[in-house]
């Protein structure tokens, strides 16, 4: 019999998920108020953009595009306007994940939708606040001209579910961290198909 599947407090799913990474502590830290983010990435022709933040959450780290949900706005519009406030590019982006984390002493857990676009139009352009970089998402050989994903230099739980958005299978999941930013409790599924 297949094991069950408990899926953590504060991840909204409308289709089943199966367990993919999980491990930590034993108890999720209790979420009282979420606040809404996104993320977006493009993914074209064996390669990934992502961008350097160069201020605010995640500073000094790779990240897709994204921030806050502005009042009135839908995620997917949020989406879009940061992808061209942050790399100066369109792209017809789909919701591909969803992620909670909730951060020890920050009261408001971070509701993020993951988006993600195989074209862009526009040309990227580095802005205040994202340094934008292609990263090669092959498997590296002698004659790659660019760098792996520098999965080193970027969130604790990245490595755990970019990997599901690369193979373009729909996940959820969420991380409670320290003050750190190191992972104490994770949990990631992939929907079944
Ligand atoms: C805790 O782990 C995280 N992992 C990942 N992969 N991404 C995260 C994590 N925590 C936050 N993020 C993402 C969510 C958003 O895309 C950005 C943060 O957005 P920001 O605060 O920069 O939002 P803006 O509205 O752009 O902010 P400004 O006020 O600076 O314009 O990080």
């Amino acid at each position: 019999m297949a094991a069950e599947c408990v899926v953590p407090p504060g991840v909204v799913h409308d289709r089943p998920l199966v367990e993919v990474h999980a491990g930590g502590v034993d108890e999720w830290v209790p979420i009282k108020r979420v606040k809404m983010f996104t993320n977006a990435f493009i993914v074209q022709d064996g390669k990934i953009l992502l961008g350097y933040k160069k201020r605010g959450i995640g500073q000094g780290l790779f990240n897709g595009f994204g921030g806050k949900v502005e009042a009135g706005e839908t995620p997917a519009e949020a989406a879009v306007r940061e992808l061209r406030e942050e790399a100066g590019i369109d792209a017809p982006l789909r919701q591909i994940g969803m992620l909670s984390f909730k951060v020890e002493d920050v009261e408001e857990a971070f509701h993020i939708d993951i988006f993600m676009a195989e074209e862009h139009t526009g040309t990227i352009i580095e802005t205040e606040e994202m340094r934008p970089q292609w990263f090669s998402t092959t498997t590296q050989t002698d004659g790659d001209i660019l760098p792996p994903i520098p999965y080193e230099n970027m969130w604790a739980d990245d490595i755990f579910w970019l990997p599901l958005l690369l193979s373009k299978q729909k996940f959820a999941g969420r991380a409670d961290f320290n003050t750190g930013n190191k992972m104490l409790k994770w949990w990631f599924g992939k929907e079944t198909s």
